[in-house]
């Protein structure tokens, strides 16, 4: 379902010389005896996850459908983005599909929050707190807000019944507050990181909420499982990605561009980001994660890409179906010299961006590049690709040594923001 093609990678080592560390790393993980093994969950999620809870998701998404004009999504990092990235990916951007769906508690921003309690006052709400720590303060400030605003509109008592919390299934801040509420409660497992989450109720809540088959998304993962299980570099092109990572970098590119061209891939990206991000980026190693939307961002970004510090390789996404397609039309004048196109599909216009580009980088720039195609933007197929990554991620961080499950970095800025704000 993935196609991996490293042509165009410029790489200069081979990758047999690295089977041995891989069938080693590929051992640590499967056998849970790696870095952060305790947070090893997402391997088998896919046919371990919870059934009787998975029914319940499906059956609260049911009741949020029928019962509000907008859902409210409260999270931040891997308790937003994974479901942010799968809407907008499968749904498009204008789905015009009930209900809407705004996402919150990723931000101090005043204004956002103001506008969008604003936003709500005159519509039928229910909204979904996601927070695994239970603690992540722009979640908890907009929760508090939120929830007041449904209270003070609803009543306490209905407010409850509207009200969803994804959180630790035994302790924490959020566990203790749905409880006292009565909050339909899921569970975010022990051993599965923010960022590996979207597999879990974290993600499938908003997801099905959205009218999308969550089953569809398990089932492009379970796929995905049984095609990478495997050591051989030959036959596993999660595998064979992380390992060409490890050998760009080796040829000092220190920045991975993460390239699509569709607009509705935007968010996916900023999932990719975190994912890859928060797993590598320690103890001064790692591949800066950074994305761009082609061919919008080739008139902002094109000009470094091309011609600037040649710091980094692009890894492209490709996507063989668009989910919906139309034809240029003829126009008699032609005022505009647009009628070279008439007759074409706006996605062959897409495509052919995309191979004059990948030309352009490759043989005139020299920007190595990496190529992952998948066939369409349906669930089943972002199930798979994060699948893809996931063990990507897993073993391209062996690779280095590092941990690919904890995220100790992001503690020091909360830290000194509590000191700011008074927090004991
Ligand atoms: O689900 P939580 O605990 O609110 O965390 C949200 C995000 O914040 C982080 O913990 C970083 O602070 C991420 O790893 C995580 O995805």
């Amino acid at each position: 379902m993935i196609k991996l093609e490293t042509k165009n990678a410029f790489l200069n080592e081979n990758f047999a010389d690295y089977q041995d560390s891989v069938t080693h790393c590929h051992e640590l993980l499967m056998t849970k005896k790696g870095k952060g093994n305790d947070y090893t969950g997402w391997v088998e999620w896919p046919f371990d996850y919870d059934k009787e809870e998975f029914a319940r998701i499906l059956d609260a998404a049911e009741r949020i459908r029928n019962n509000c004009d907008v859902f409210l999504v409260c999270g931040i990092g891997g308790s937003y983005l994974g479901a942010r990235a799968v809407i907008e990916m499968v749904n498009g951007l204008y789905a015009q599909k009930k209900p809407e769906i705004i996402f919150i508690g990723n931000t101090f921003s005043s204004t956002y929050i103001a506008q969008v309690l604003d936003y709500i006052k005159n519509k039928e709400v229910c909204l979904n707190v996601i927070s695994k720590s239970g603690t992540t303060t722009e979640t908890a400030l907009a929760f508090r807000l939120f929830k007041q605003a449904l209270e003070a509109k609803y009543g306490v008592e209905e407010a409850a019944k509207r009200i969803f919390a994804t959180t630790d299934r035994n302790r924490g801040t959020l566990k203790s507050l749905a409880d006292k509420a009565g909050y339909e409660e899921f569970a975010i497992p022990d051993d599965i990181g923010g960022r590996f989450s979207v597999i879990t109720a974290v993600g499938l809540l908003p997801i099905a909420v959205a009218g999308i088959d969550i089953n569809a998304l398990l089932e492009g993962c379970r796929k995905a499982y049984k095609d990478l299980d495997t050591a051989d570099l030959d036959k596993n092109p999660a595998y064979r990605y992380a390992v060409a990572r490890r050998m760009l970098q080796n040829q000092g590119k220190n920045a991975e561009m993460l390239v699509s061209y569709e607009t509705q891939m935007s968010m996916v990206a900023e999932w990719w980001k975190q994912l890859f991000g928060e797993s590598e980026g320690k103890n001064g190693k790692g591949i800066l994660p950074c994305s761009v939307n082609f061919s919008t961002d080739l008139h902002s970004m094109g000009q470094f890409i091309q011609d600037g510090n040649k710091v980094l390789f692009e890894t492209l996404i490709k996507v063989e179906k668009p989910t919906l397609d139309l034809t240029f039309p003829a126009d008699e004048e032609n005022l505009d010299g647009m009628n070279y196109l008439a007759g074409k599909s706006v996605d062959w216009v897409n495509k052919m961006a995309c191979q004059g580009t990948l030309e352009a980088h490759v043989e005139t720039g020299h920007v190595p590049n990496i190529e992952i195609t998948i066939p369409d933007m349906s669930v089943e197929s972002f199930g798979y690709m994060a699948y893809f990554f996931f063990r990507a991620i897993a073993m391209t961080t062996y690779l280095i040594d590092e941990n690919p499950f904890d995220q100790p970095g992001v503690e020091v800025y909360k830290k000194n923001m509590f000191r700011l704000l008074g927090k004991n």
